[in-house]
């Protein structure tokens, strides 16, 4: 039985992101609190609303522990609104986290570090998964779309609504923020592959603990600039050299040199993390 609009009620407004507004919801049969992120397609073309079609059905096969569940969809043909209905995340993203250490001069946990890293490498593992041959990637990891649960766990959250956004409508073009994260091969115009999705990871984990990303600049040319050079300072000495390490070999210009998923989960600090976390 397709879920309606009737069956929730909004308990309250989240954020309003590029793509249009997230709004905590309570399912009425259960009490169960969500969110739905609404959509707007009217403005969209046939080929942007296949799209879109496309990426929630690939939104639905993507279940796992440390990714954002996606439960349904309500489609107001009288609104043009596609409502997104997913898992509520307490925890909040890792955007408000880091802000918040900067502003109180703090910083997150050597421990809490090694948790986001193993649970959000475990998340794009998912992602990356051959799904009959369509890799998932997820093209848009920062910290703003990485999130908490109650328990502090890892949710991974909108993954292809970046893609979608592409449309040449979308606000989100205009309002698109400085690509920190942006990998070499993306500044050098060559493919977006997997290891592009560890260069992202590794500069959110840095930016996790230093409260700054790898690389940054006042304009866009001389952000390139560093990102092709791929040189930044240490982490905080407040953390070991192994997390350093790490984090490092993920920032690495040369694609090849970047671990992949599975060498960073077979890392043996990392396996010893795992253990005490479990
Ligand atoms: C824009 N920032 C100021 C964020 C303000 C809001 N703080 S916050 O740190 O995201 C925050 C605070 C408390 C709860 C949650 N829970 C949550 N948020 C989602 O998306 C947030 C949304 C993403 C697009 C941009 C707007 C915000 C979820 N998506 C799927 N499950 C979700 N659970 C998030």
């Amino acid at each position: 039985m397709p879920s309606t609009l009737e069956d929730f009620e909004v308990i309250g407004t989240i954020g309003t992101g590029s793509y249009g507004t997230c709004k905590k919801i309570r399912r009425k049969k259960d009490g169960k609190v969500m969110v739905w992120k609404e959509m707007e397609y009217g403005s969209m073309t046939e080929s942007e609303k296949q799209m879109l079609v496309s990426e929630v059905n690939l939104l639905r096969e993507l279940r796992h522990q440390h990714i954002v569940r996606y439960y349904d969809r309500i489609i107001d043909r009288t609104q043009a609104i596609i409502y997104i209905i997913m898992e509520y995340c307490q925890g909040g993203d890792l955007a408000s986290i880091i802000s918040r250490n900067r502003k109180d001069g703090t910083h997150v946990s050597e421990d809490f570090a090694w948790k986001i890293l193993i649970q959000a490498t475990l998340a794009l593992k998912e992602c990356h998964r051959r799904k009959n041959g369509k890799a998932v990637l997820h093209r848009d990891l920062k910290p703003a779309n990485v999130f908490l649960d109650a328990d502090a766990n890892v949710k991974l959250g909108d993954f292809g609504l970046a893609r979608v956004l592409q449309h040449e409508h979308s606000l989100a073009q205009t309002y698109v923020g400085t690509p920190y994260y942006m990998s070499p091969e993306l500044v050098n115009n060559q493919s977006y592959n997997e290891k592009s999705d560890i260069w992202s990871l590794g500069c959110m984990l840095y930016e996790l603990c230093a409260l700054t990303p790898p690389f940054t600049a006042t304009n866009e040319g001389d952000l390139k600039r560093k990102i092709r050079i791929g040189q930044f300072p240490r982490l905080p000495t407040q953390y070991s050299l192994e997390l350093d390490m790490i984090i490092r070999r993920m920032i690495q210009v040369e694609v090849s040199m970047r671990p992949s998923i599975d060498s960073i989960l077979a890392d043996s600090v990392v396996q010893r993390k795992q253990d005490s976390l479990n």
